[in-house]
């Protein structure tokens, strides 16, 4: 599905970066866990996938993302069909993803974990290292200290960073903020802003789900694998049943949860 604006002397079509259509998904035979999930990001946006645990947006991630397998519906990029397509193949096509967990080479550098976000094309190593030092300047500081050695929201910084290597026009984030600090949390969903507004589409899975609707263009809500509520951030942050049924006690145990993480990092 497209979606034609109105523009001067004329109208312009805009094609989705990623559109997911009835997208059925799951991992053991006979039992889906996306029940028909729709979702688009157009360009330049930044889209929150909230949830109750268990709702299936880490799949829906997973799924755009060719680690799980679709059984039925469909997801393409720029308009192409994607379906099913491997991972490596989607980081090709522009396409990026940073898993929650183990998301960094612990015995590799700061430097080196860059590297090997860019061994598809690793003629462009100096151009994109300067790019990405530029969003984040103090990896450059310490580009030389291993990776195992940072802190958790210092970790969440060099997967974001290897991810960005490759210069993707949709970047996938699942659950950025998990497990740190609410100051480190909060710097994660600057960065993720800043990252977006240097013209990167992105979906964003999140826990936090206030603070994801406060910084997302668009978001939606997931229920048992199917769309539950869908609109701009603040639509939904305002909506009584939104806050009824998913806001109301989801930001609390969050931040409930969260502790404290070292001062100076990334
Ligand atoms: N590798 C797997 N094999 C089998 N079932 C899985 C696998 N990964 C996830 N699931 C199941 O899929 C369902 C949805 O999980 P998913 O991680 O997508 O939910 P979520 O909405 O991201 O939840 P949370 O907020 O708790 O991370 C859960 O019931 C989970 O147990």
């Amino acid at each position: 599905m497209t979606d034609t604006l109105s523009a001067a002397g004329g109208t312009e079509t805009r094609v989705p970066v990623m559109q997911a259509t009835d997208l059925v998904a799951g991992y053991l035979p006979g039992i889906n866990i996306l029940n028909g999930c729709n979702l688009d990001v157009y360009p330049g946006e930044l889209i929150g996938i909230i949830g109750p645990n268990g709702a299936g947006k880490s799949t829906l991630l997973k799924a755009l993302f060719g680690l799980v397998n679709v059984r039925s519906g469909s997801v393409t990029l720029k308009g192409e069909n994607i379906t099913g397509h491997k991972a490596n193949k989607l980081v090709q096509a522009g396409v990026g993803f940073v898993p929650q967990n183990n998301n960094v080479f612990p015995s590799l550098t700061i430097e080196e974990n860059l590297q090997m976000g860019l061994f598809l094309r690793p003629k462009l190593l100096k151009e994109r290292l300067a790019a990405i030092f530029d969003i984040f300047p103090v990896l450059a500081d310490r580009r030389t200290q291993r990776a195992g050695s940072l802190s958790g929201g210092e970790r969440q910084s060099v997967a974001m960073a290897r991810a960005l290597m490759m210069d993707p026009s949709v970047l996938l984030l699942d659950e950025p903020s998990a497990g740190l600090s609410p100051v480190r949390q909060d710097e994660t969903f600057i960065r993720t802003r800043r990252i977006n507004k240097t013209g990167v589409s992105i979906i964003m899975v999140e826990q936090n789900a206030r603070r994801c609707l406060q910084i997302c263009d668009r978001g939606y809500v997931l229920d048992q694998g199917r769309n539950a509520y869908t609109g701009t951030g603040r639509e939904l942050a305002d909506d009584p049943k939104v806050i009824e049924l998913y806001l109301g006690t989801l930001a609390k145990d969050v931040e409930a949860e969260s502790g404290p993480e070292a001062p100076g990092a990334i």
